[in-house]
């Protein structure tokens, strides 16, 4: 792979955006694809549709507030749309197409029958009341309905969201439809439709395909030391897989600070002093350091489990794993994607890392469409054998083209894509 940063011409290196990032990913991708499925790599470039909705709620104070909310449906190539709903002050129609595009690339690389989608509301939940975060989903919800159904497009969780606003979205879909759609949303509570399995199946799938490349690198998990940005769903649940298998959570960061403790965290009762205080710091154990040390952490394996552009060419210097797993969508920049090859460092890309969660939502809608439930034994075996796959096929492809896991896991996804579309047949 080149080390010139590769982005087309119309783009700033300085400014990009999710949905830039994505098309120089795409635009890195494009080479190494079949040359007979390369004059379709334009239907990647633009989402195939995007809705934009006003959601106005009325607060608790008898005031009203407007909120602006999105749902983007990248490609529906390969089956119903599918990604989760973000709830977050920074959201944007830029970065929910990104994640909507990253979705279409992530359910073929695990080859679930799903096209790629994704919706959000830009606000900052954690200012709202329950109530209010309630009004606040089903307006959403009912705003974004056109869109909706089990065989069209299928919500769950993200940041900021959870089973519960799960099962509002459920409730709302289904008083608008007059009969109760469990398939319509996963990550619900398993009371209601949801998988066993599923709260932890990101963090999960997180801990199976840093495990994979930790084998293939000579890395022994037991005794690793594992550095998480991010402790909410996903770095929670990757921190209990990790410490569980004997390796040392020795750094976490989250949006209240970052903590080290170079001997590794009791991550339950970090957890617990986090639900208790609303705060990193203070939490047994930990030392409060600076965003910056957390980055240059003496660690083995880095997981980025929070937001967008959080490795870039200003802190990819300073990190010393030799690992990275991208638990987020889109943590690293393009540009310190580059650096980070130089440097000899492994980068195992969100479309591929984060895909357990997908997964479990992909036996959860089954389940649900078949009204026929199974045991957690049985989903965590299933969910390990579709990522161990998925790994093995990435990691062969890169070694074989001499590309990067990320390029790898763009061709396996965007040729299954691609070709779909091929044998769909081009519209007249
Ligand atoms: N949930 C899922 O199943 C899946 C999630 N993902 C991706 O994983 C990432 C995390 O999602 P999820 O765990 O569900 O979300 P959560 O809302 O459960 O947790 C988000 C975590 O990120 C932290 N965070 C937020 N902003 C910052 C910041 N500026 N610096 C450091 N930490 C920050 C939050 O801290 P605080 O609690 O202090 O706000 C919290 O610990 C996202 O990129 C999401 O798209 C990918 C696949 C599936
Ligand atoms: O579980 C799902 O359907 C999608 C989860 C998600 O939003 C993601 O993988 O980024």
């Amino acid at each position: 792979m080149s080390n010139v940063l590769h982005i087309p011409s119309y783009l700033s290196a300085e400014h990009l955006g999710p949905w830039e990032t994505f098309l120089v990913q795409i635009d890195r991708v494009e080479p190494h694809l079949a040359a007979e499925l390369r004059p379709l790599v334009p239907i990647l470039t633009r989402p195939m549709r995007a809705l934009i909705v006003n959601v106005p709620i009325r607060l608790d104070n008898g005031e009203m507030a407007h909120f602006e909310g999105y749902r983007v449906q990248h490609n529906l190539s390969r089956g119903p749309g599918k990604g989760g709903i973000r709830f977050h002050p920074r959201v944007t129609l830029s970065e929910v197409m990104a994640l909507s595009a990253w979705m279409t690339v992530k359910n073929a690389v695990v080859n679930v029958p799903f096209g790629g989608a994704k919706g959000g509301v830009r606000v900052d939940p954690k200012g709202l009341s329950p109530a209010e975060l309630e009004r606040l989903t089903r307006r959403y919800t009912s705003e974004i309905h056109i869109l909706l159904g089990q065989d069209k497009d299928i919500p769950a969780p993200d940041i900021n969201t959870n089973e519960q606003v799960m099962a509002w979205v459920m409730d709302t879909y289904s008083m608008n439809e007059g009969r109760t759609a469990m398939g319509v949303v996963t990550g619900k509570p398993v009371s209601l439709g949801g998988s066993l399995g599923r709260r932890d199946a990101t963090g999960r799938g997180v801990f199976v395909s840093t495990a994979e490349a930790a084998r293939r690198l000579g890395l022994e998990i037991a005794g690793a030391r594992v550095a998480i940005q991010g402790f909410g769903n996903v770095g929670d649940a990757a921190a209990r897989c990790f410490a569980d298998a004997g390796a040392r959570v020795v750094a976490l960061q989250d949006d209240s600070g970052s903590i080290a403790n170079p001997g590794g965290f009791d991550v339950r009762a970090v957890k617990a002093w986090r639900l208790e205080h609303g705060m990193l710091a203070g939490a047994p154990g930990a030392e409060s350091i600076s965003a910056d040390d957390f980055w240059a952490t003496d660690a083995d394996i880095l997981v980025a489990a929070a937001l967008e552009n959080q490795i870039t060419a200003a802190n990819a210097r300073q990190i010393r794993a030799r690992l990275i797993t991208e638990g987020a969508n889109g943590p690293t920049t393009p540009e310190a994607d580059l650096i980070l090859q130089d440097r000899g460092i492994t980068v195992i890309p969100d479309v591929l890392a984060n895909s357990g969660g997908v997964t479990v939502s992909y036996f959860e809608w089954v389940q649900d469409i078949s009204a026929f439930f199974w045991s957690e034994e049985e989903i965590n075996a299933r969910l390990e054998r579709i990522m161990r796959e998925a790994f093995s096929a990435v990691w062969e492809a890169a070694r074989q083209k001499g590309i990067s896991l990320r390029t790898a896991a763009f061709v396996l996804g965007c040729e299954r894509v691609l070709t779909a579309h091929k044998l769909r047949g081009l519209y007249p």
